[in-house]
């Protein structure tokens, strides 16, 4: 009782070592891509007064960095103490040990950057602190771990789409979907067409997606590149139009499984509200309007990008990776990275490295997206024959994963920060967000239920909206 109390302890105190650690990272890319620095040329303490001086964000920024260095100092000197107090394991030990070496080291090269010293100390900074970061949120995931997989089979809930009468996973299910019973009126039957199409273009995932192509052209702005609202505007009917028509491949291909499944069970091919062939015929229609639209107002790559998206998701995602191997999530990324570099070609017509770099984030964040989705549906795609994560390797290794994937998110997120030049509006929104998105993926170890897991999934989507919201902000709302 008291050797799991001292752990839980011990738990927390990492938690509350790596989120200082992340904040830590983000401030420091902010502080190196603003004037901040400038502010202040002396270490420990500035030489002049920091309020009086500027009074500005940036400054804010800058004594932020020095003060959470402090703090994450403290924490991980805490931590090293407690690790050696509580039996936490041999690897946690050695990772606590590695942050605790390289902190002063971490220390050293800021103070030499802090008095001007030579240029290169910059990206060695950066790339000591995600290491620091990393030994620190490994550590946490082991420790987290010993606590949670003696609970982890009495405290799973059913899926929160059961069926009725229990259907087991990998079973055809006794579910199958009656066909609905036809409308007779003909304005009801038209309504009911119409959304069936709609449907069919997966429209709740287009917000997201949208907004990483604005992101793309926001960024775009950066490299002094000017963006039309004609040019907008159009990449993003272009892109609706391709995510559609994708979409309405997804929904043909998968027809027979998803009448598998709870979750998908009522999608308008599963009850003939729309028939293949037209489905087809309508995918393949967005598809032809979508590069008309993107040939005719924005440009040739562009258009030839988007054609390989609706590929890569329709194709080799639905078709190949989706139903036959557990890495479908991390290689199907792709696809939804693709509208990063789109956004960028349309405003450039050439690809850059802020676009890449935005694309890593999407693609790294992919799996600490789903997962955690698929941690929750885990009986629902055995049921449909998907090789899910979760479903072929288990929840628990899903978990280790979906935290992994986590940190590295907000590592990329950090160095899209500072590849790209972005300021403090990106700075603290990386910063509140990721702690959330860091705290309901502890929060998946320590209570491992359904609910949880499906919150997390939710909150994977608020951290993306808001940081590229935050960089739609700061490239064409503030910049502009
Ligand atoms: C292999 C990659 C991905 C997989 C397997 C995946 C899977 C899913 C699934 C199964 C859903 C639930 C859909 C539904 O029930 O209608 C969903 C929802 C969603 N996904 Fe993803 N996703 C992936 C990538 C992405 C990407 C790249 C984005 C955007 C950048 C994205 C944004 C969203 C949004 C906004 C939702 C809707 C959440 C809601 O219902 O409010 N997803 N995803
Ligand atoms: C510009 C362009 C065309 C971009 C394509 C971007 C895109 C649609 C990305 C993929 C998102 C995705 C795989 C969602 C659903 O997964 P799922 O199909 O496995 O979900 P399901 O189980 O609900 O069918």
């Amino acid at each position: 009782m008291t050797t799991e109390l001292s752990r839980r302890r011990f738990a927390d105190v990492l938690t509350a070592t790596v989120i200082a650690a992340y904040v830590l990272v983000a401030l420091g890319t902010a502080v190196s891509t603003t004037d901040s620095a400038a502010a202040c040329s002396a270490w420990p303490t500035c030489a002049t007064d920091p309020i009086v001086g500027s009074g500005t964000g940036d400054t804010l920024l800058y004594w932020g960095h020095r003060v959470a260095a402090l703090v994450a100092g403290c924490l991980v000197l805490a931590s090293g103490l407690a690790a050696r107090r509580v039996a936490v394991g041999r690897r946690v030990t050695a990772l606590v040990g590695c942050a605790l070496v390289l902190f002063p080291v971490q220390v050293l090269l800021g103070a030499t950057i802090a008095v001007g010293g030579p240029s290169v100390a910059g990206p060695i900074h950066l790339a000591l602190a995600m290491a620091i970061f990393g030994c620190l949120l490994v550590a946490l995931v082991f420790t987290l771990e010993e606590g949670t997989l003696e609970a982890e089979s009495d405290r799973l809930t059913p899926t929160p789409n059961p069926s009725p009468d229990g259907d087991d996973a990998g079973g055809v299910s006794a579910t199958a979907p009656q066909s609905a019973p036809r409308p007779t009126g003909r304005l009801v039957r038209l309504r009911r067409t119409i959304g069936a199409y709609l449907t069919l273009t997966k429209p709740r995932l287009m917000w997201l997606l949208c907004l990483v192509a604005l992101a793309g052209m926001g960024l775009a702005t950066l490299s002094g590149a000017a963006l039309e609202p004609a040019t907008a505007l159009a990449t993003l009917a272009g892109g609706v139009l391709a995510i559609g028509a994708s979409g309405t491949f997804n929904h043909v291909y998968e027809r027979d499984r998803d009448r598998r499944m709870d979750r998908t069970a009522d999608r308008p091919l599963v009850h003939d509200l729309v028939p293949a062939r037209n489905a087809v015929a309508f995918g393949v229609g967005l598809t032809v309007v979508a590069m008309t639209v993107l040939l005719t107002w924005v440009n040739a790559l562009a258009a030839v990008l988007t054609l390989a998206a609706i590929g890569y998701y329709a194709v080799l995602y639905t078709a190949v990776l989706k139903p036959n191997t557990a890495w479908n999530t991390v290689l199907g990324g792709g696809a939804g990275a693709l509208p990063a570099v789109i956004g960028w070609v349309a405003v450039t017509g050439r690809v850059g490295l802020p676009a890449v770099a935005l694309a890593a984030v999407i693609f790294l964040w992919t799996p600490a997206h789903f997962y955690s989705l698929a941690i929750a549906y885990r009986d629902d795609y055995a049921r449909g024959g998907f090789p899910m994560y979760p479903v072929a390797e288990g929840v628990a290794a899903a978990r280790r994963h979906i935290a992994f994937y986590l940190g590295a998110t907000l590592l990329a997120a950090s160095g899209l920060g500072w590849v790209a030049g972005l300021g403090w509006v990106y700075g603290v929104t990386s910063i509140a967000l990721g702690t959330v998105f860091l705290r309901s993926v502890v929060r998946q170890f320590r209570r491992p239920t359904d609910e949880v897991a499906l919150r997390s999934f939710y909150v994977s989507n608020y951290y993306l909206g808001a940081i590229l919201l935050a960089i739609v902000l700061e490239t064409l709302v503030i910049g502009s």
